[in-house]
C-alpha cells in the first residue's frame, strides 16, 4: 500500500511555490527520513501528505487511490508541539479517544499512564503530553506517521524512548514513518532511506 504525491505543487496565499512537480512515494512499512535546509517545505510537503493541505496541483494516493475522506486519515501527522494539536480544555482520554476506542497495548507500548487520561493537558509534561499525541496518530487504521520534528523538543532520553516505542509498534503493525527531522543522526539511526529535500 504505496503513499505517493504525484507532481504535488504547492504556495501560500498566492506566493512563490513551496514545491512544484515534487514527487514522493513510500513503500508499507518503510521509515524514510526527510531532510533538508529549513524554509524549504518539508513540514508542507508532510501537511500536503496528511492531508492538512489540498495540494494547488498534483495529487495524493493511497494505494494508486485518493485518500478516502469521511473516515479517520490513515496517514496521520505528528507536529513539534503537543500543546497545540491538543484541546486544552478537553481531559486527555477525550483526546485519545479522537482516533477510535483506546488501545491499551497501544498505551502500554508508549508508556503511557492511566491516569494521565483524567488529566488536561496542562497537567502533562511536554514528553507525556506528546506520547499521547503519538498514540492518537498511531490509532486505528493508520498506515503511516508523518512525524514532523516530532520529538525535537524533548532530551534525548525521552526521544530514544518514543522512537524505540514507535519502531516496535510500526513494524508490528506494518506502520510506515516518515521522519522529517534536522537531527542528522536520529534519521540516520531509524530510516532505511533518507530523502534529501532540495530548495526551489
Ligand atoms: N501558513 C503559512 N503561511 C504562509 N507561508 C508559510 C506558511 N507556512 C509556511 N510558510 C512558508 O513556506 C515555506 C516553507 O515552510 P516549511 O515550514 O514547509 O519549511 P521547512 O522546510 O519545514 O522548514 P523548517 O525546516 O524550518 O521547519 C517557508 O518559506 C515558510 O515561510
Amino acid at each position: 500500500m504505496p503513499l505517493e504525491g504525484k507532481s504535488l505543487g504547492y504556495w501560500y496565499n498566492k506566493g512563490a511555490w513551496v514545491m512544484q512537480q515534487t514527487t514522493i512515494r513510500l513503500e508499507a512499512g518503510e521509515v524514510v527520513g526527510l531532510v533538508g535546509p529549513s524554509g524549504c517545505g518539508k513540514s508542507t510537503l508532510g501537511k500536503v501528505l496528511a492531508g492538512h493541505l489540498r495540494p494547488i496541483e498534483g495529487h495524493v494516493l493511497l494505494d494508486g487511490s485518493p485518500i478516502p475522506t469521511g473516515v479517520r486519515n490513515p496517514v496521520q501527522l505528528v507536529l513539534q508541539h503537543p500543546e497545540q494539536a491538543v484541546n486544552p480544555k478537553w481531559k486527555l482520554r477525550r483526546t485519545l479517544a479522537e482516533s477510535g476506542p483506546i488501545n491499551n497495548n497501544l498505551l502500554s507500548e508508549l508508556a503511557i499512564e492511566d491516569a494521565w487520561l483524567n488529566r488536561y493537558p496542562s497537567e502533562l509534561s511536554g514528553g507525556e503530553l506528546q506520547r499521547i499525541c503519538v498514540a492518537r496518530a498511531l490509532g486505528s487504521g493508520t498506515r503511516y506517521l508523518i512525524a514532523d520534528e516530532m520529538t525535537t523538543m524533548l532530551d534525548a532520553i525521552t526521544q530514544a524512548q518514543i522512537w524505540q516505542s514507535v519502531r516496535n509498534w510500526a513494524e508490528r503493525n506494518q506502520t510506515s514513518i516518515l521522519v522529517i527531522s534536522h537531527e542528522q543522526h536520529l534519521v540516520n539511526r531509524l530510516c532505511s532511506r533518507v530523502i534529501e529535500w532540495p530548495c526551489i
